[in-house]
């Protein structure tokens, strides 16, 4: 059956849009990351982040720190890069130490600068419906339902997940294109009916496996937000990815369904990438590229 949205091949379509994008630009986007402490999965998506943005044609910096960093210290980093007119964009790879405030590092980024779409001025701009710099993961989410669907207008997008990283702004940006939208949460009243209403089920609550195939009406598109680590029962003492939808079952009701890992996942940065072009257009006053656009 082949109904899978395969999020690495439009990761990599996304990266080649935006690599054609930078190339047109009369400018080099700068792209500075943030890394505090050892946590080894950030390593890897830092790596990643670093190595795409050079290869879509970008400028990286890289900042790190020990775990040990103060709140003092995280904030002057930002400070700097905020100050530093070669900057446009700025990461803070998260999460940050139990000891660090990561709301207060957030809401120290320049807006203007604010990559992930994480602070304040975006989230707010986003209700407003003004444009702005969204967040990565529900960006991703849109472009693989689009890729899916076409068009989504009128279709009922149910957002099952309700955080302020993805679920809020997955349901705003769905709204965005002209979706009926429902957010839905634990206390949501018959939770499997409401998702099995859903022409496009976006499930973001972080539950391994929660979204059953009888939640699914048939032919309907599933975005798996969800990326949960748990035991492998193949090789003991290892784990393996899970998502929040029971995704081997559910894939035969589903019209198209994103499989974990290597559904929005890797979309995740590839929308980095395009917000960064975004944020030195705007900086730069150059009009947004066309090719952009989703
Ligand atoms: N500042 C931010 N921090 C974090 C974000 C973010 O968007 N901004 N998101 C996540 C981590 N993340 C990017 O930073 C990220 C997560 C997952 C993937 C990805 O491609 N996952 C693969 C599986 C990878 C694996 O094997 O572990 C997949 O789903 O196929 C990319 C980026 C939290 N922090």
């Amino acid at each position: 059956m082949d109904n899978l949205i395969d999020g690495k091949a439009v990761a990599a379509q996304t990266r080649d849009t935006v690599a054609k994008a930078v190339a047109a630009l009369p400018i080099t986007p700068t792209l500075a990351v943030v890394l505090v402490g050892d946590d080894p999965a950030s390593q890897v998506y830092v790596r990643n982040k670093i190595k795409f943005t050079e290869e879509t044609g970008m400028r990286s910096l890289e900042h790190r720190l020990p775990a040990t960093a103060t709140q003092e210290e995280v904030v002057a980093i930002v400070r700097a890069l905020n100050a530093d007119a070669e900057v446009d964009g700025i990461l803070v790879q998260l999460p940050l130490p139990d000891h660090l405030d990561s709301n207060a590092v957030i809401a120290e980024i320049d807006p203007s600068k604010d990559v992930d779409g994480l602070t304040e001025v975006s989230a707010g701009r986003l209700v407003l419906g003004q444009p702005g710099l969204r967040p990565c993961t529900p960006t991703g989410s849109v472009i693989l339902a689009k890729a899916a669907l076409g068009d989504l207008t009128s279709k009922h997008c149910v957002v099952l997940g309700r955080s302020i990283l993805v679920g809020k702004p997955a349901a705003l940006m769905f709204l965005e294109q002209n979706c009926t939208v429902t957010i839905a949460h634990s206390r949501t009243e018959n939770l499997p009916v409401v998702c099995r209403s859903a022409d496009i089920l976006v499930a973001a609550v972080g539950r391994p496996k929660m979204v059953k195939s009888e939640w699914v009406k048939a032919g309907a598109c599933v975005i798996d937000i969800g990326i949960n680590r748990v035991p492998s029962v193949k090789r003991p003492g290892q784990f393996r990815l899970v998502g929040d939808v029971d995704y081997r079952k559910a894939r035969s009701v589903a019209g198209a369904i994103t499989p974990v890992p290597g559904g929005v996942g890797p979309m995740t940065i590839a929308c980095l990438l395009r917000n960064t072009v975004l944020a030195a257009c705007d900086r730069r006053e150059i009009d947004r590229p066309e090719i952009l656009k989703i």
